[in-house]
Parts: structure tokens; sequence; C-alpha cells
């Protein structure tokens, strides 16, 4: 990926960044590299996320997902990390096997589709890092149970993806299923590049190697500065905007395939950042759509948000047709991938025009090799981005009690019901 942080500078109007200000950044951004090799060097907690690249075995997965890879339907069932890094790779790229990820736990929506889809032709990819998340265990015991309903023998439709120990290990050993490990030091939201993003992938028949291959190109590109890497510059310039007031970040792709990604950028920014009363807070958008619906606040609202944009070069166009409408005439000589790209130029120049900073964020096209780049260089950004903020960027304490909370009301121990619902203000409107 390319990043241009142009819009970003302070040419305009505050809260931009200087380059004068970037060029005092950058002796931060060199020592917190030295720290991240060395995390990286010592396989440390988090930090051997970024190895993930040359760590990850390919043939492995190939070999694991070779019972469920005549699937028409793959059930992803998991959450957070465990579901938002292998949505983003399956729902960019075209696939003939059709995925759904059952995260939440709704039940009417958990079963629409599950007697929407014939299960005959289905599978299940079961992802937990730790083996204990309620909705992911809640949601396998519907779906196995529906299998068996429909005739289907789940534990030769099933692969499991979890840690080395923990119910849903003990549940795989039980049932002798295929499985695979989610890799020691990597955290749920970093694993996309790990068999837990890559599961789904395989068995769409997605290129893991050149995933793979576009993640590691972009970690060569992690040297001590931030003028030579994408990923830093990225991640120091959003963290400086922040220190200038730009609290907000609406991660905003300009492909409709990659919506998802903006979903997986948020789970990655706000639960690595958002710590110590410190973080940014991140905003999902889509270019055009948001457009005609939170660009106004982008341009006139609060001064208190960056906006980073995804471009991509290349991708399948498609002519406009002529008509007859004078007015619509200067339509008929361009493409959508013409108007595509004019909406987005107009879009960034009118938020540069205002003063509001924005980022570029270029692809080359929506394939494996680009993607595995784009998700490798924002969890670099990212953990760059922790180490100026100086917070623990690969735990998520704050997430632990509203999980102990629901189990405690569900009778599953550790929390008091009280607890839970304690000081709650009583004060109900009624129609
Ligand atoms: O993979 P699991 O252990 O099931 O965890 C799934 C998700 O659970 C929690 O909500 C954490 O905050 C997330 O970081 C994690 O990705």
């Amino acid at each position: 990926m390319n990043v241009d942080i142009g819009n970003a500078l302070a040419t305009v109007a505050s809260p931009g960044v200087s380059r004068a200000s970037l060029e005092r950044l950058d002796s931060q951004v060199a020592a917190a590299h030295e720290r991240i090799e060395r995390g990286m060097e010592n396989r440390e907690h988090g930090y051997e996320s970024l190895n993930l690249p040359q760590r990850t075995d390919p043939d492995e997965i190939r070999a694991a997902v070779e019972p469920i890879a005549d699937a028409e339907v793959l059930f992803t069932v998991g959450i957070g990390g465990s579901s938002l890094g292998a949505a983003t790779i399956t729902n960019a790229l075209e696939s003939d096997t059709e995925t759904v990820f059952l995260d939440n736990v709704d039940p009417e929506w958990v079963t629409s589709h599950l007697e929407r889809i014939s299960l005959e032709n289905a599978a299940i990819n079961v992802v937990s890092r730790s083996g204990t998340t309620a909705e992911t265990l809640a949601n396998f015991l519907v779906v196995r149970d529906a299998f068996e309903s429909a005739g289907v023998d789940w534990t030769e439709r099933t692969i499991v993806t979890t840690g080395e120990a923990g119910p849903l290990r003990d549940l795989a050993n039980r049932h002798d299923l295929p499985s695979l490990k989610v890799p020691d030091g990597v955290p749920g939201r970093f694993s996309a590049l790990s068999a837990v993003g890559m599961v789904a992938a395989a068995v769409c028949g997605h290129d893991l190697e050149a995933l793979l291959e576009g993640a590691a190109a972009e970690r060569e590109t992690l040297t001590g500065s931030l003028f030579e890497c994408p990923a830093y510059a990225y991640g120091a310039t959003a963290y400086a905007l922040d220190k200038r007031g730009a609290g907000v970040n609406a991660m905003m792709p300009y492909a409709e395939s990659l919506e998802t990604y903006a979903e997986w950028f948020a789970q990655l920014w706000a639960e690595s950042l958002g710590k110590d009363g410190l973080g940014q807070t991140p905003v999902r958008a889509l270019g055009v759509t948001d457009q005609h619906s939170q660009l106004q606040l982008y341009r006139a609202g609060p001064r208190d948000k960056l906006v980073t944009f995804i471009t991509t070069q290349e991708g399948t166009d498609r002519g406009i047709p002529e008509t007859d409408v004078s007015e619509l005439a200067y339509l008929g000589d361009a493409t959508l991938g013409e108007l595509l790209a004019a909406e987005f130029e107009a879009t960034e120049a009118s938020l540069a025009a205002a003063g509001q900073p924005n980022v570029r964020i270029e692809l080359e096209r929506v394939d494996e090799y680009e993607l595995g780049g784009l998700l490798y260089g924002m969890e670099a950004a990212c953990v760059l981005a922790g180490e100026l903020y100086s917070v623990n960027t690969f735990e998520q304490p704050a997430v632990e009690w509203a999980k102990k909370a629901t189990r405690g009301l569900l009778g599953g121990g550790e929390f008091e019901e009280a607890e839970a619902v304690a000081d709650k203000t009583e004060l109900r409107v009624e129609r």
C-alpha cells in the first residue's frame, strides 16, 4: 500500500500537522521501531503478530480444510478478531463459495440463515482464540444442532481454530475434528493472516501465498522512519492528528468490496489504542455512499476528525449508457469507474479546502496480494501508534467486564447478577 499524507499536513488550517512537527515525531518513530523490532525478534506477545507473514503455513491450512473444501456455503462462527479478518478477506474477493459470518446472537437473524441455506452442502468453521466466548459457543451449539436436525453429521463438516487449551479445544479433541491452532503471541484482532483469518479464505479457494507475500512486502518497508514506511507514516500521522484534536478517525474505502475492512479496522484501532483515557474513535464509512450521508459533518462539523480514504487504481469498469436527456449528457462519455474516481477526488478536495485533514491509502487493485499488505500495514501502523501513545496495544481489559457480567446474568458464575446491574438509574419514559 502507499500512503499519501499531503492533505493531513497543515497547509490550510488546524488541526493539520506540519512537516516540521512530523520531522520531530520521526525520532519518536525511530525509537518505537526499535522496540517493535525487538518485540518481533523475541517473539513477544502481540509483536509476534508482525511475524505472521513468515510463520503462517498455507499448506497446513489447506490440508486442514480438505474435508470441507467442497462446501457451497461456509458458516464461520466467531466474533471480533475471530471473525472480522476472515470476513474482510472473503468479502473483498470473488468466490463460488458463499460465506456466512455468525457473530451476532440475534435469534431472528441466526434462524433466518439456518432456514435459508441447504445444510447438506454447507460446512462450519468455528473460531475462538480463548475457546470460551459465549456468543461463539452458543451459536456453534445452535448451528451444529441445525445440521443434526437436517440429517448432516456435523462432525464431518466442522473445522475448529482455537488455542492450545480450553473448552473448544476439548470439544475438537473429543469429536476428533480437524483443527488448527491460534498462534501463540497473536491477539485475535491481529490474527487475520493466521489460520484464524485464512481458513475461510482457503475454503473459498483464495491464494493464501499471495496474501502472505503482500504482507511480507509491507513488512520489508518497516524501517525506522515514517518518511520511508507507509504504515508508520499512517500510524504517526493519525497519532499526531489525535494529539491536535482529531479524536475521530473515519475509515472510508472507495470500493464496496472493502466495506468489511472498515469494520476490521474499527476493532483494531478501538481495542488496541482505547485505553488509559487515550485513543482515537474509529468510524466506519464507505465511499460514495457516505458522501450522501456523513460528508456534511466531516466537512462542516466539529474539527475533530481525520478521514482516511482507500482508493484502488484498477478493477472492473462499466460504461454509462448514453441518454437523450441533455442534462445527463456528461455522464454518457464516462464510466462508473470514472464517476467513482471523480467523486473521490472531489470529496478529498472538498475536505482539504475546508481544512479537514485526510489521508489517502492507495492500492493497485483489490486482490490477495494488496489485501495482505493492507491488513499487515494497518496492524503495523496500529502497533506503532500504540508505542507513541505508550499504551499496552495488545490487551483489552475493558471488554472483559461485560463478558463476565453476561456470564453472571446467565448464572455462569464469577459475577453476581446484582453486580452486573448495579447502579442502574431508574428512569423510564413510556408511550
Ligand atoms: O477469539 P475469542 O477468544 O472468541 O474472542 C473474540 C473477541 O472477544 C472479545 O470481545 C475481545 O475483546 C476481542 O478482542 C476478541 O476478538
